[in-house]
């Protein structure tokens, strides 16, 4: 029998295929991880924006955790939207109670496209319940202002940003992402001991939905197969720069992120 690394996923779905479970899935699959997920909310949304959604309910969302828990136990976690309080405590409990060693949170709040995502209350849970388990941490420059409360104007304020992330809330380590900055599309990772710069051109183009998302499926593939966090993301950046340089002709808005661009040299025909 083949032994493979397995992630799970636990987050909003994307009709439209670009972001949530839908990119996180299909990111481990092209990375060769086991996939597994486990639904918060349903999502009506595209790539113009986000219409509706509805979160499922709790028992629901904890029923889903047992199904996959008691029967696998997975190497690497990733949370993307946990839309309600209750649903970040349950998550924090689940992971504890799995014993889940590698943890990505991605603290999605706000859709790329401007639509938020989850309430302040929730915002408390993540900081409370979840980045103390925390792994790494991934917010957007708008996600670590809510997070942090603090205004990030310049690549100081990102790196102040991830060292409070990882000593006054507990991550193990925290990547603040350059995506909505200006200039470079530069990313910061910070473990608590030093400061990595993470850094690719930035292209000029919409094709963006589901980014974040992508790239912290990547970095949780990559622990679930054993590799160091600096390598993950390492591998993660290369992946999403590869994916935005490359987009797909797909949707009206914000196009999808391309998870055949890391080999798009190798697959064009001229
Ligand atoms: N126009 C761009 N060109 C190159 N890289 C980009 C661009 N926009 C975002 N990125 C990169 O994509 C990743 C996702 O970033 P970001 O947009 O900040 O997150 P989110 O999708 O969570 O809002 C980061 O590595 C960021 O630097
Ligand atoms: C269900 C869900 N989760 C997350 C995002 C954020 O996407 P992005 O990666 O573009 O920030 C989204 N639009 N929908």
């Amino acid at each position: 029998m083949t032994e493979i690394a397995k992630a799970l996923t636990i987050a909003g779905t994307d009709p439209s295929g670009g972001a949530g479970i839908h990119a996180d899935l299909k990111t481990f699959q092209e990375i060769g991880v086991y996939g597994m997920s486990v639904i918060t909310s349903v999502v009506s949304q595209n790539t113009l924006g986000v219409k509706s959604f509805v979160d499922l309910e709790l028992d629901f969302v904890e029923s889903q955790f047992d199904a996959v828990f008691e029967d696998i136990h997975p190497n690497a976690v990733k949370s993307g939207m946990l839309s309600t309080p209750e649903v970040m405590n349950l998550t924090a409990q689940k992971l504890k109670e799995a014993r889940v060693a590698n943890y990505v949170l991605d603290p999605v709040m706000i859709a790329s496209s401007g639509h938020e995502l989850i309430s302040e209350e929730a915002r408390v849970a993540v900081a409370k319940e979840l980045l103390p388990l925390a792994t790494v941490v991934t917010p957007n420059l708008p996600e670590a202002e809510m997070l942090t409360k603090r205004t990030i104007k310049t690549v100081s304020d990102m790196k102040e940003a991830g060292r409070v992330l990882v000593e006054e809330y507990g991550a193990k380590a925290a990547l603040i992402k350059g995506g909505h900055y200006e200039g470079e599309a530069d990313d910061y990772l910070y473990d608590g001991g030093t400061f990595e710069k993470f850094s690719a051109e930035r292209f000029d183009t919409k094709h963006t939905h589901g980014s974040g998302c992508t790239y912290a499926a990547v970095i949780t593939a990559g622990l679930a197969n054993g590799k160091s966090l600096y390598d993950a993301v390492s591998d993660g950046k290369a992946y999403i720069t590869a994916a935005i340089s490359n987009p797909l002709n797909i949707g009206k808005g914000q196009g999808p992120t391309n998870h055949w661009g890391h080999r798009w040299s190798a697959i064009q025909s001229t």
